[in-house]
């Protein structure tokens, strides 16, 4: 097994009186996909969100790679390499594709407030860099067509795509990935699946999978966590954790399952 990048340790948060998380813990190991599922309200975007560093634990630590994240602010993440794409997408709709995946690199830039307003020729270079890399993945994810288009003029599915490739700017070494598959076709489905196994395969990224496409977690995934009510229930390839009776528990009499 390789090693884990990503360690939850016994993870708690609390809102009131609402459990979102009871002592949730699992790995991710390097240059895999890892689903985590689970049924409405189970706490799948709480422990997103405590891994983007909106949410901070009650207890427990999230390690990314050895080292604790619960002092890095939501800001830094991209620095430390962790990326993550949105439910509801989050681009700049009158802004280009090509543009829109620009944005996803600015982190990895040093130009300061001065060097930018006096258009040094470091900012010069690093404008340059950040436009071919971005071309680099237009041309990766199949956008050269629509790459001058607004965002706005885009089907959803491709919109997401551009997310993907805005996330992919900043060189994660973990991509998380919020439902990416909700709102899609069947073909956009089988499409994005390929995606991102390319995306591991092709880049050495490891990824963080929420979705409640069942079939579509169960196909790509290496390895599957499942939760419900805030607790891990099951963790395991794809084939165990779909014959887990507690799972199927969870889901049973529930639109979830697809
Ligand atoms: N900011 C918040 N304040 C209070 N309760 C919250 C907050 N965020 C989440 N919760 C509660 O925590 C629990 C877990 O919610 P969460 O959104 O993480 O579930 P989920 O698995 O992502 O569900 P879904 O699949 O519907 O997106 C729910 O009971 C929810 O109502």
């Amino acid at each position: 097994m390789a090693n884990a990048l990503l360690d939850v340790q016994d993870v708690v948060i609390r809102f009131g009186g609402i459990v979102a998380l009871d002592h949730v813990a699992f790995t991710v190991p390097e240059g895999t996909v890892c689903g985590l599922i689970g049924p409405n309200g189970a706490g799948k975007t709480t422990l997103f969100n405590c891994l983007s560093r909106l949410y901070i634990p009650n207890e427990g630590d999230i390690r990314f790679k050895e080292q604790s994240i619960l002092s890095t602010p939501a800001h830094a993440m991209a620095d430390l390499g962790i990326g993550r794409t949105f439910q509801n997408l989050a681009l700049f709709p009158s802004m280009s594709v090509v543009k829109n995946i620009m944005v996803g690199g600015h982190h990895t830039k040093r130009s300061d407030f001065l060097s930018n307003a006096l258009r040094l020729p470091t900012v010069t270079r690093e404008e340059h860099d950040l436009e071919e890399q971005a071309w680099e993945l237009v041309d990766y994810l199949g956008l050269h067509e629509v790459a001058h288009l607004p965002v706005a003029a885009l089907s959803f599915g491709l919109q997401k795509r551009v997310e993907l490739g805005r996330a992919l700017a900043s060189h994660p070494k973990l991509l998380l990935l919020d439902e990416p598959a909700g709102g899609l076709n069947h073909d956009d489905i089988d499409g994005l699946g390929k995606q991102i196994q390319q995306i591991r395969d092709d880049r050495g990224v490891t990824v963080l999978l929420v979705e409640h496409h069942m079939s579509l977690v169960m196909a790509i995934s290496d390895k599957v966590v499942a939760i419900d009510f805030g607790r891990k229930i099951a963790e395991g390839t794809p084939a165990e954790v779909q014959r887990d009776p507690e799972v199927i528990r969870a889901y049973l009499g529930t639109e979830d399952a697809q």
